[in-house]
């Protein structure tokens, strides 16, 4: 198997250039004719890095690949047993071809198209799909790129950085640089964004590009892959049409490439119908039509008494065909009576030439036949050089976005004036311990909750751009996590310790520089435990809203048992171990005992020295706190061993950001049960 990984290399990143060293492909050619003879003449024009292997400059498809699918049932359990969501949909499509899966709302375009992807994540699956002509592996996910609907994207970022960073992610490291930022270029001018390259992504907050081209360069991100079959869902959704025709041209240009392309949309305007090759007509998971887009499926629907108006949108024409009107009882026999007619007469029709044991692969098509390869290297960045994209992409991230930057000084400067006037006249007496106590408690509560909806407002929004990656597995965590880590906490760290400097000396707290430098320790580490705790509670929410709800009810938990409210003595045993991953309490403790150790002379009259409550040195104040017996260093080594634990379980909640997809293998169908050894996929 591994002796065919180069050739296989090689054909994925031919050089594209005809006999005059030209490059003799243009991505939006209107004189594509065959894409064999385009991938016989890049084979022949190769270039050759120096370990000999070759590489692309344009580096447009890796291999034709042909997928087929046949009698997919998929099912999802609900209340009253299970819901079928796809019932026997079967098709094939050939490299170069563009296929649009339609159907009304709800019919199951969405689930189909996450069936071909190999991206079900729940449910029943029964059926199969091959990739020229054999099962599809694990090497299928690196091949295959899946655009997402939404374009979730770091805003400043320019088009250009983002789509380098792609090419640095999607390509495997042994491409040179220079190569990449000339695939780079190629890509942006191909789709139509030469004119925004330099213009920041932008998001609600910050003006940047216009939907359309958020679109495109969504595309062009899962381009970086040079992958060979292109999933879209609804590429044109929330575009204006003008836009919508813009983005299907430029993938009607990477069916031309030779790339596959299986897209589903909604209600294409006519001059978007007409760029499709092949049309799936789906109504509530029923196959209605497979087959050529114009004149087959104009013939189709004539036969069966559908004449389709004259200038009228085919698309249109069809999905009133096939959708169900429930607006009175009358209405919806009527239509369901239609749909169960077409899709029976379909079934009868073409049903059995669909079948998966009659679909064509790839060598049936005239293309030549590939060995596609199994090893994520060949198609991705090593680990390392992952970490160093993603470290400078995390860094320009954070120095460019300077609102949330000055944001948190100006916050830091304000919270420590307003602590610091309202403590400011603290005296050495019964009072000012009590009074010392509040403000330690104010500044360990408000770093706590500071830093951890800081990060909770950021990683939300980066975690769908995350989970998007990690699904194309453009990178592993590892490189992830400690990139972000590395290049972002410096900067989350300026305002806690601009907090200190300022405060410290407003409310007057112990005076000495060694108190000082303690004091800004325990508060760096309450807030990096807080941003840890943070992402770990931004990773397992599923939704913004929920990670809003959780983690103030996470907070308050954590403070209760901070040490101010409740004496470490009191605390019932079962619930005792909270004080232990409590970041506030160890903050809490820290900073009392680095404020009251040692310190003498405290002064007891009025109703105290009546009642005889007195604390008149640190040791007793302490030892109130259930804070004696024990050195600073203890709270702020247990401190350090419990950001290591949030480290290690917000990692571990990143993992499971990966989404888990059904194993490519599905169950056979009843009939493919008697020769299942032949017919289901190789996981
Ligand atoms: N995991 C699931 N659990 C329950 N129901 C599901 C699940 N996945 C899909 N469905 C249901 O299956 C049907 C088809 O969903 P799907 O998203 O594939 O439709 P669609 O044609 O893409 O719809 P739309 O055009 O509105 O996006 C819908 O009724 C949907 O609610």
């Amino acid at each position: 198997m591994k002796s065919n990984h180069k050739g296989d290399i090689e054909s994925r990143l031919d050089l594209f250039k005809d006999d005059e060293g030209k490059e003799s492909f243009s991505f939006s050619s209107e004189s594509f004719k065959n894409v064999r003879d385009s991938i016989d003449l890049r084979r022949r024009n190769s270039d050759k890095d120096k370990n000999g292997k070759t590489f692309s400059s344009l580096h447009y498809l890796s291999e034709p690949c042909s997928l087929s699918w046949s009698d997919i049932v998929y099912s999802v359990p609900v209340k009253k047993g299970k819901k079928v969501i796809l019932n026997h949909c079967s098709g094939h499509l050939k490299p170069g071809k563009m296929l649009a899966i339609l159907g009304p709302s709800g019919s199951g375009k969405t689930s189909l198209l996450n069936v071909l992807a190999g991206r079900v994540t729940s449910g029943d699956l029964t059926g199969q799909v091959l990739l020229n002509g054999s099962p599809r592996k694990e090497a299928f996910r690196l091949l295959s790129a899946y655009v997402v609907q939404d374009d979730a994207m770091f805003h400043t970022l320019t088009v250009k950085e983002t789509m380098l960073i792609a090419a640095q992610l999607r390509l495997p490291s042994r491409v040179p640089m220079k190569k990449k930022q000339e695939i780079a270029e190629k890509v942006i001018t191909e789709l139509g964004l030469a004119k925004v390259a330099n213009t920041r992504v932008g998001n609600a907050f910050m003006r940047g590009i216009s939907g359309g081209e958020k679109k495109r360069v969504n595309v062009g991100i899962e381009m970086m892959g040079n992958p060979s079959l292109v999933f879209l869902d609804e590429p044109t959704s929330g575009l204006d049409s003008f836009q919508a025709q813009n983005v299907v041209q430029s993938l009607k240009d990477l069916s031309n490439n030779g790339r596959t392309v299986i897209m589903t949309i909604h209600q294409p305007r006519s001059s978007i119908f007409q760029m499709f090759d092949l049309i799936m007509l789906l109504s509530e998971g029923n196959l209605i039509y497979f087959g050529g887009a114009h004149e087959e499926a104009v013939r189709h629907f004539q036969s069966l008494g559908f004449e389709m108006p004259l200038h009228f949108n085919p698309a249109d024409f069809y999905l009133d065909l096939i959708s169900m009107d429930a607006r009175s009882e009358e209405s919806e026999a009527k239509t369901r009576g239609r749909i169960e007619m077409l899709a029976s007469h379909f079934q009868e029709e073409k049903g059995s030439e669909l079948q998966a044991t009659d679909t064509p692969a790839l060598e049936d098509y005239a293309m030549p036949k590939s060995n596609i390869s199994d090893s994520s290297s060949d198609y991705r960045a090593f680990e390392l050089h992952q970490f160093q994209v993603l470290f400078g992409r995390a860094f320009t991230q954070i120095t460019r976005d300077k609102i949330p930057f000055i944001i948190s000084i100006c916050t830091a400067i304000f919270f420590s004036v307003i602590v610091g006037m309202l403590y400011m006249h603290m005296g050495k007496n019964q009072k000012g311990i009590q009074d010392r106590m509040g403000a330690l408690f104010f500044v360990v509560v408000n770093n706590a909750f500071g830093q951890m909806f800081a990060i909770l407002n950021v990683f939300t929004t980066e975690k769908l751009i995350v989970q998007r990656e990690f699904a194309a597995r453009a990178y592993s965590t590892w490189p992830y996590y400690f990139s972000k880590l590395l290049a972002e906490q410096p900067f989350r760290l300026v305002g806690p310790l601009v907090f200190c400097v300022v405060s410290y000396p407003i409310i007057g707290l112990n005076p000495a520089w060694d108190r000082f430098l303690i004091f800004v320790l325990a508060v760096l580490l309450l807030a990096i435990a807080a941003q840890t705790l943070g992402i770990f509670l931004g990773s397992i929410s599923r939704n913004e809203q929920i990670a809003s709800a959780i983690s103030p009810l996470a907070t308050v938990i954590l403070l209760l048992f901070g040490g101010f409210y409740v004496n470490k003595d009191t605390i019932p045993p079962a619930l005792s171990w909270i004080e232990y991953v409590s970041h506030i309490q160890w903050a809490f403790s820290a900073l009392c005992i680095n404020e009251f150790e040692g310190q003498e002379g405290w002064a007891c009259d009025g109703y105290e020295a009546e009642s005889g409550m007195c604390d008149v040195n640190g040791e007793q104040i302490l030892q109130r706190l259930s804070m004696d017996n024990q050195t600073v260093w203890e709270p702020i080594i247990s401190q350090t061993l419990l950001i290591c634990l949030l480290h290690a379980m917000a990692f571990y909640s990143l993992c499971k950001l990966k989404p888990t997809f059904k194993p490519l293998a599905m169950k056979p169908t009843c009939k493919e049960e008697k020769n299942e050894t032949h017919l289901i996929d190789e996981v």
